[in-house]
């Protein structure tokens, strides 16, 4: 199994208090793998760091097999009101990269159609995301972040608000994405029946440290 992050000996301060000491894990590539602990012990504010070390390379504790520009992070909050007026179409647009001209390529075009389709978003495209439910936002800012091709994939409590049908689409649908996109997906969650049911790896938080270990996904 081959690793596409791997972290080495990182503390981590935050002004009042250690929360990691001495973290050494990979993450395996093309797997989902997902990232547990309590409330409160640092998940996000962990990712945050592997993103921050591998943009500015200033600690050298974070080595990845890919480029930070691959990495697609989709953050916990998102302010959306319910007269935000983008249609869904328009806001997955803006996960593209390297817009040269001030409108949309036919390729480029042709490259949101296939993700709103892939994200089963495409008979709502023309809708204000305003409007969308709470599967359907998630789903939209999944759509968002593929577009700008990751390799890897990190999604922050993606299914907190979701009931059961809505997170078990969203997971499943993400799966199959990863299998044909060849995307390695971290996953930050407090759901056990997502974990049982999706994770091939869950990297629990602890204690200061990390664990990870294989799970037999079901799905
Ligand atoms: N910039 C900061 N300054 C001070 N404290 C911070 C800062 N960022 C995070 N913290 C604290 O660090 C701890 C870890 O926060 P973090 O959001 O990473 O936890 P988490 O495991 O993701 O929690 P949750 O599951 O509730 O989202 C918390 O006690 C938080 O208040």
């Amino acid at each position: 199994m081959k690793n596409i992050l791997t972290v080495s000996h990182l503390d981590l301060k935050i002004p009042d208090r250690l929360l990691f000491s001495d973290l050494n894990f990979s993450f395996p590539k093309n797997q989902l793998t997902c990232i547990t602990g309590e409330n409160g012990v640092g998940k996000t504010t962990l990712i945050k760091h592997i993103l921050q070390d591998l943009e500015h390379k200033h600690e050298q504790h974070v080595q990845s097999t890919i480029d930070r520009s691959k990495i697609q992070y989709v953050p916990q909050l998102r302010n959306i009101d319910d007269d935000y007026p983008l249609c869904i179409r328009d806001f997955v647009s803006f996960g593209l990269k390297k817009r040269l001209l001030p409108w949309n390529s036919k390729k480029m075009k042709t490259k949101v159609e296939h993700i709103l389709a892939e994200t089963k978003l495409t008979h709502i495209a023309s809708h204000p995301l305003g409007h969308a439910s709470g599967g359907e936002k998630q789903r939209a800012y999944l759509a968002q972040a593929l577009c700008a091709d990751p390799e890897l994939l990190i999604l922050d409590e993606a299914t907190a608000s979701l009931d059961t049908d809505s997170k078990n689409f969203l997971l499943k649908l993400l799966k199959n994405i990863m299998h044909e996109n060849n995307l390695t997906v971290l996953f930050i969650t407090h759901d056990p029946e997502l974990i049982e049911k999706y994770s091939d790896y869950e990297l629990n938080l602890h204690n200061q440290t990390a664990t990870l270990s294989k799970k037999e996904a079901v799905n």
